[in-house]
């Protein structure tokens, strides 16, 4: 059954971005925030980014959490903090689509108005295929899930409009609206650039509202410890040496 206690209209809308190791989520949130693709993004913990976004012509506050792969399956933490999931997998890796594939169940059973969107991940690497198309979107099917393909790598267009489409589906649930229809969404609010602290030969960011990397409240709800991490090239400071930027 769904938790409700995120789900006030007023309150941020929360999704979390789940899948087995190596697939991607780090640099599919990245890339969904920022528009940059980090190609080694190294990540021992979950990452909390909060941004505020155009939903339906309204500003609309969105944390999104990135987490990370320790175990065989997403934890209870994730399962009852999000509202909505954005279930990952590599094409390339049938392992992690059948960690999907479980997680799919898990949140039919225990989240079942919660809104998932599963994604094929790597889409570039067709040569590599492990997994069809056609089998992973009937399997989202059959949870209700919305099913897509992307590849981080190579189409942040496409990343940004699957992502947009779903989270203006989750506020739109969360009113009890699912007519749709409305505006297309829009970053809002520029107070924090990463771009310009991450290579001078990148293409402009995206504009974000805030980066937080899960502040210690909501570390606390989640028992899990904080990190720090190297404000710059947003990785974890003690596992990269990022002289001379300064970890926060
Ligand atoms: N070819 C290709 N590689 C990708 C794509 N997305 C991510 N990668 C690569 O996949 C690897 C893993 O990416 P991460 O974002 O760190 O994966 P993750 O799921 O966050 O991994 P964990 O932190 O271990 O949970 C990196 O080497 C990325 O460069 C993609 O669309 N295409």
């Amino acid at each position: 059954m769904k938790d409700d206690r995120n789900s006030s209209p007023s309150g941020p809308l929360r999704v979390a971005v789940v899948g087995s190791s190596e697939v991607g989520k780090s640099a599919l949130t990245v890339r969904y925030l920022t528009k940059r693709f980090i190609g080694e993004y190294r990540s021992d913990t979950d990452m909390l980014y909060k941004c505020v976004l155009q939903v339906d012509g309204a500003p609309q506050p969105v944390e999104i959490m990135d987490t990370w792969a320790s175990c065989d399956e997403s934890s209870d933490a994730h399962l009852q903090w999000a509202e909505a999931f954005i279930v990952v997998y590599a094409i390339t890796d049938k392992e992690s689509y059948r960690w999907a594939a479980n997680t799919l169940q898990e949140l039919s059973g225990r989240r079942s108005s919660a809104s998932v969107l599963m994604l094929g991940n790597k889409s570039d690497l067709g040569h590599l295929r492990e997994v069809e198309e056609v089998e992973a979107r009937t399997l989202a099917l059959t949870h209700a899930a919305r099913f897509s393909e992307v590849s981080t790598a190579e189409s942040c267009t496409t990343v940004s409009q699957v992502l947009d489409n779903f989270i203006k589906e989750v506020k739109a649930q969360r009113n009890g609206n699912q007519s749709g229809g409305s505006p297309k969404l829009r970053k809002i609010s520029v107070t924090k650039m990463l771009g310009s602290l991450i290579g001078r030969n990148s293409p402009p960011p995206r504009p974000m509202t805030h980066l937080i990397i899960l502040d210690k409240e909501e570390r606390n709800k989640l028992h899990m410890p904080m990190r720090r991490l190297c404000r710059p090239c947003l990785r974890p400071a003690h596992s990269l040496p990022c002289s001379p930027h300064t970890a926060v």
